[in-house]
């Protein structure tokens, strides 16, 4: 008998792994784990080799520092031209060792101020000029991830590879095609289920090639192949430019050439500086936009005006002396906003834009929540199911900055549950990036505009792609993908 027989769970998830792998394939894992989370408690079988866990207990055994669990082969989908990067290392020894070399460059002392800060501020000017451009009227999935791009680019690779979407550079623009292809979805389910099948398809030449492309889940270019290829064209001009050219910028990837082989011995090469930052490029990119997304379409809905004012007259009372000189709320002033960080948090606990399980092993016996957990088990949490607690969280579905700022409520014991940046030393790196972006952006759009849903994006959600799922409220009944119409008004 499997140790794992003594935990709760399906039946028929607990014979075969396919049963779970059907859900992923029918988009539904997330919300199946949070309602099996339900029926069964806080540890469930998923798989015969598979456990989740809904429980703080739980997310300090598996993800705390030093706990030994590795990243499965799931991340390795993760891996850019071949090479493994921070994302997709699996053992902590190898992941230290690369984040090591970068990871002061994302500390919050380097975002509040100096020059991180200041290109925030100014991707924030453009988005602003770009509304009023538009006249007020935006489809802000597209725009919003300009931003996060235009940002994220600058931020990586500063002249050699910065995009300039929010100034209309529609080479750049282009580039977002590649998340709102839908056929991604499929070929991230065949990956990780097929991995050798898949690539045995996509290896195919000739006769044979011809006919395997009747069966690819996503015909060529694949999955973000235009970003990728933004970001390998941006290293080699960085690799080929002049020792003074290289010294102009502190992008992070002047950083890591400071260890390129040419550098240190035993250094990187081109490639693994290329798949390094090409990764962070792609977790900078739909993470930002997508929460910026749903906080915006969030306070725009009728219920939600009460939080839209409140978080008016908060940005409205920033003193002069805390704009930069294009009028723009200082990224360092704008973290200090108490209700507008209780506004991010509540998008982020609703609407987290990696909601899913986040899966890991450990190659020794363990214990968990008092279960057995046999080496090599497959264990996971998810931010969705974590969140959705109504144990912590009083009526969970229900959209409420004021929750997070409510002298009643048990705040302590909700900051534990809120999980959307990850925890332990695998815990999101951009994170302060991404508050910086997430506070300036919205502290100077509140401050000039009042918003309010176009068309019927008052109860239809917008929806944005997960790994192999679509993500929207799930208490309206229509989504439409990668879309939302919103009217700026300003007050
Ligand atoms: C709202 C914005 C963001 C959220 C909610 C978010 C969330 C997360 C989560 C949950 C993880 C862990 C994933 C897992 O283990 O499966 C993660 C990892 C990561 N994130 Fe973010 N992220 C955000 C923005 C960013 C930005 C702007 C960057 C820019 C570089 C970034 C870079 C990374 C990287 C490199 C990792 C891997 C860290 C490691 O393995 O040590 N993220 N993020």
């Amino acid at each position: 008998f499997s140790p794992l027989a003594r935990i709760p769970g399906p039946k028929t998830f607990a014979l075969t792994k396919f049963k779970l792998a059907y859900e992923d394939y029918k988009g539904t894992r997330t919300r199946k784990i949070n309602a099996l989370h339900h029926q069964y408690g806080p540890v469930v079988r998923i798989g015969p080799s598979e456990v989740t866990f809904n429980s703080t207990s739980a997310v300090r055994a598996i993800y705390g520092a030093g706990s030994g669990f590795e990243r499965t082969g799931f991340y390795h989908m993760f891996e850019v031209y071949g090479r493994k990067n921070m994302f997709s290392f699996a053992t902590t020894k190898q992941h230290g060792e690369r984040k090591k070399l970068f990871a002061h460059a994302y500390a919050k002392s380097a975002m509040l101020k100096g020059q991180n800060a200041q290109m925030v501020e100014q991707k924030v000017k453009l988005y602003m000029d770009l509304l009023e451009r538009d006249g007020g009227k935006s489809e802000i999935f597209s725009t919003l991830h300009y931003f996060s791009l235009d940002t994220i680019t600058e931020f990586l690779y500063g002249s050699f590879g910065k995009t300039a979407c929010l100034e209309g550079q529609r080479q750049d623009c282009a580039l977002i095609g590649d998340i709102i292809d839908i056929a991604r979805r499929k070929l991230s389910w065949y990956a990780v289920h097929f991995p050798h099948f898949t690539e045995w398809l996509y290896s195919r030449t000739g006769v044979t090639g011809c006919i395997a492309k009747r069966f690819y889940p996503m015909q060529m270019p694949t999955t973000y192949s235009g970003i990728r290829l933004h970001a390998l064209k941006a290293t080699q001009k960085y690799a080929s430019a002049s020792a003074s050219a290289k010294a102009s910028t502190s992008a992070l990837i002047s950083r890591l050439w400071s260890h390129h082989h040419s550098q240190k011995p035993n250094g990187l090469d081109d490639l693994d500086i290329a798949s390094e930052c090409a990764d962070h490029l792609l977790a900078g990119i739909d993470t930002t936009s997508d929460t910026l997304m749903f906080l915006i379409w969030a306070l725009s809905r009728p219920e939600n005006r009460q939080f839209q004012d409140k978080l008016i007259e908060e940005v409205c009372n920033i003193p002069e002396d805390s704009l930069d000189s294009n009028a723009i709320p200082k990224v360092e002033n704008s973290d200090k906003l108490s209700y507008l960080d209780a506004v991010i948090k509540e998008t982020l606990r609703l609407y987290a834009p990696l909601p899913g399980s986040e899966p890991r092993s450990l190659p020794t016996a363990t214990i968990i929540d008092g279960y057995t957990i046999p080496p090599g088990t497959v264990v996971s949490i998810s931010p969705y199911a974590l969140h959705r607690n109504p144990d912590v969280f009083k009526n969970p579905m229900k959209f409420n900055p004021d929750r997070w700022l409510d002298p009643c409520a048990n705040l302590a014991e909700m900051k534990k549950w809120f999980w959307a940046f990850s925890s332990g030393g695998r815990m999101c790196i951009g994170m302060h990036l991404a508050m910086a972006e997430m506070t300036t952006l919205v502290a100077a759009i509140y401050r000039k505009y009042r918003t309010t849903p176009m068309g019927d994006f008052d109860t239809v959600s917008p929806g944005i792609t997960g790994r192999y799922e679509v993500f929207y409220d799930d208490t309206c009944s229509r989504m439409r993908e990668h879309e939302c119409q919103i009217e700026f008004t300003p007050h």
